[in-house]
This record gives structure tokens, sequence and C-alpha cells, in this order.
């Protein structure tokens, strides 16, 4: 039996739910090999890539040092070729595009980079104002934009400036000033913030985050950096010897990685390492009038709430606290908590059950004396 056909117009795109609107890129068992130079093998850089960024998300890949992040940014913007599969932004297949027609998708595409690119020689409003002045924009059109963008990214009074007077976080704001220049769909991040502090890094997130959301730009970031995947990314794939091992939203990624090297990195902004001297003295085993220790999980609006004294008023017993934190992953509360209860058999089992029957997570570290 034939499906019914789709009734042209009954579906307008603005109603189409995100997983069925076109993804703003999406790579389609994309696979890139390095040619063989003299005296050297050809490199397998990316193989099997199937990855698609919805339309107005964020999406981040994180690996380690060759993993192959560079490549897999370098093929959307048409710096390096994919030698296997095809790449779609916004439904156009890009794989087969001449030089000429990458000069044109190249303005739809703003790109920012670890070491900001920026011309020395140009002062701030210049080199924002640089791809315009490419694209043939007339001069008053410029100056009123180039002014636009530079209130948006916080550096009005800068621009007279040249790169060298400005700070690290300074210079990657026109980077971004100048990535959105050409109202580009799809913004590309290279490292963005690697070479900046903690602070100044939160900061520059922020702005991608504000740019993402008030413009409704898609973004593609790469980073070695999971902090960063934590601050802002809607989705993350974790990329490891030119395949994505992991791919999903960051919240449940980072809540129940499935992928060893998923795991790897998310316990650095997850965990809560057991402290040094309770660790030299945990065993396995139980010995009388020891403590049982626990690892406690709170999600969502668990992490919020009182969930120890509530636990404490079920099973009628103290609950010490050892360690926790409470943070946010992609805007939504994630808690972990070390607790030590009496590892006598009522006791514990009543804990254990009642963990249960509050919807917490909780995994047994051992028992201290
Ligand atoms: N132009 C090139 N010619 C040959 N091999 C290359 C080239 N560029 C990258 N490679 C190789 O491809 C693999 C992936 O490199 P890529 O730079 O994409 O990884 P990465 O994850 O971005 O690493 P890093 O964070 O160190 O930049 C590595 O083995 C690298 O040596």
């Amino acid at each position: 039996m034939m499906n019914a056909p789709v009734r042209p117009g009954a579906l307008s795109a603005g109603a189409l739910p995100i997983a069925l609107a076109e993804p703003a890129i999406r790579f389609e068992k994309v696979g890139k090999t390095y040619a063989a130079r003299s005296g050297q093998q050809a490199v397998s850089a990316l193989a099997g890539i199937d990855l698609s960024v919805p339309t107005g998300s964020i999406l981040g890949v994180i690996g380690r040092s060759g993993a192959g992040k560079s490549t897999l940014i370098r093929l959307v913007n048409g710096l390096e070729r994919a030698t296997d599969g095809r790449i779609l932004i916004h439904g156009e297949d890009v794989t087969k595009l001449t030089e000429s027609g990458w000069r044109s998708q190249r303005r739809r595409i703003g790109m920012i980079f670890q070491h900001f690119n920026l011309l020395s020689s140009r002062t701030v409003f210049d080199n924002v104002a640089l791809p315009l002045e490419i694209a043939g924009t007339p001069r008053a059109e410029i100056a009123a934009k180039v002014e636009r963008l530079l209130a948006l990214v916080g550096l009005a009074d800068k621009s007279e400036r040249y790169p060298a007077e400005l700070s690290g976080g300074q210079k990657q704001r026109v980077g971004i000033a100048r990535a959105l220049a050409t109202d580009p769909k799809v913004l590309l991040c290279d490292e963005a913030t690697s070479a900046l502090d903690p602070e100044t890094t939160r900061s520059i997130l922020a702005l991608l985050r504000q740019v993402n959301r008030e413009l409704g730009i898609t973004i593609l970031l790469i980073t070695h950096e999971i902090p960063v995947i934590k601050e802002i990314c809607d989705r993350v794939a974790v990329i490891e010897g030119g395949r994505i091992v992991e791919e999903g939203e960051t919240f449940a990624v980072f809540t129940a990685p499935q992928h060893p090297t998923t795991a790897r990195f998310v316990e650095t902004v997850t965990g809560v390492e057991v402290p040094e001297h309770l660790a030299s003295r945990l065993r396995t085993e139980a010995r009388p009038g020891d403590s049982l220790v626990l690892r406690i999980t709170f999600i969502g609006e668990n992490a919020t709430a009182p969930v120890i004294s509530r636990l404490s008023a079920i099973v009628g017993i103290d609950v010490n606290i050892l360690a926790g934190r409470i943070d946010a992953i992609a805007g939504q509360p994630f808690g972990s908590l070390l607790v030590s209860v009496p590892s006598r058999a009522p006791e514990s089992e009543a804990v254990l059950g009642a963990l249960k029957s509050l919807g917490l997570k909780a995994e047994v570290i051992g028992h201290v004396s």
C-alpha cells in the first residue's frame, strides 16, 4: 500500500518539531583521508561520521588531541574536502561545491579561532568591516553594521583600537563580531576559548549563548575542554580515533555516559572525588561498627530538594555528608554527594531502599571504620 501523499503546505516549517526540521549541518558517512606525502603513509583522520547539528542548537564535539576535531570543522567550511560521504548544510550538499560555490557558501558560515586570527595592521572597526568590504557592501551600510556588531559584543568604545591593545577576551569578541558580519546562519568555533582564562572563557561562552538564542544562529564548536560543553552545549558528540563514539543531549550524556572515553571526560565535572584521608581507609568488606560510604547522584529537581533530611526522616538515622557538589549541566541542576551511614544490615538496607524510593541513584563506594 502506498503512503498517503503529503499535502503541500500542510506543515509550515515553523510548525515542524525540531527533530523533523532539516538539520543545519548533516554529516552522512563522512570520511577524510589525508593523502600520503613523500616517505609518509596516508592518514585516515575521520571515518563513518554520521552526525546532525539541529537548526538553532549548540553542538559541541569533544575529543583529545589528534582525534579529528579540526578536520571535522574544516570540512564544514571547505578548508578541507571529504574523501567519503556527504555534508549537507541546510539541506544543500556542499561536498561537490566548486571553489566559487564555496566562496558564496562561506558567507553563510562564520568562524572563530583559538588565536583569533585578527589583522594586526587594522583597527577593531576595520577587522569587523573586512568581510563586508569583500562582499562589496556600501560604505554607509558597513559603518552602521559594524557599530551594531561592536555594541552587541560589548566593544562599542574600542572601535579605533588595534588588536595589540586588546585583551584575549576582547580579541575574541572582535572575532565574533567579524564572524557575524555577513549574517551567517551557522557559526563554527575552533577551540575558541582555549587560549583564555576561566573567567574570560565564561564571558565568551555567555556571549556565544546569547548569539545562539537571540540571533537564532546554529553553533558547531570543537573543544578538548569538558567545562565548555557543560556550560553551553545542547548536544555533545565525543570523537576518538576519527569516529564519533557517543552523541546525545548534553544532560543525558553527562548523567549516564555510555562510552568509557565519555565517562572519563565527564567525571571531571560531575564526579566527587573521595577525599584522600577516606580513600586510604576504604575497604570492600564490612567489619562490625563500620560505616558504609555511598555516592548519591541528584538529577533535575532532586538536586535542589532537601533529600538528605528526607532520607534521615524516613530511616530514622543520621546521614553524614563527606563531600559534595551541586552544579548545572546545560542549565539543568545536577549534584553528587558522598555520605556515610551505618554498615549494619537493617539500617544500610533501609537507607538503600529509601534512596530508591526518593528516585536517587546510589553507588556503594566501600566501608570505613
Ligand atoms: N594536513 C594534514 N596532513 C596529514 N595528516 C593530517 C593533516 N591534518 C591532520 N592530520 C592528522 O589527522 C589526524 C586528526 O587530526 P586533527 O588535527 O583533525 O585532530 P584534532 O582532534 O583537531 O587534534 P588537535 O586538538 O591536536 O588539533 C591526526 O592524526 C593528524 O596528525
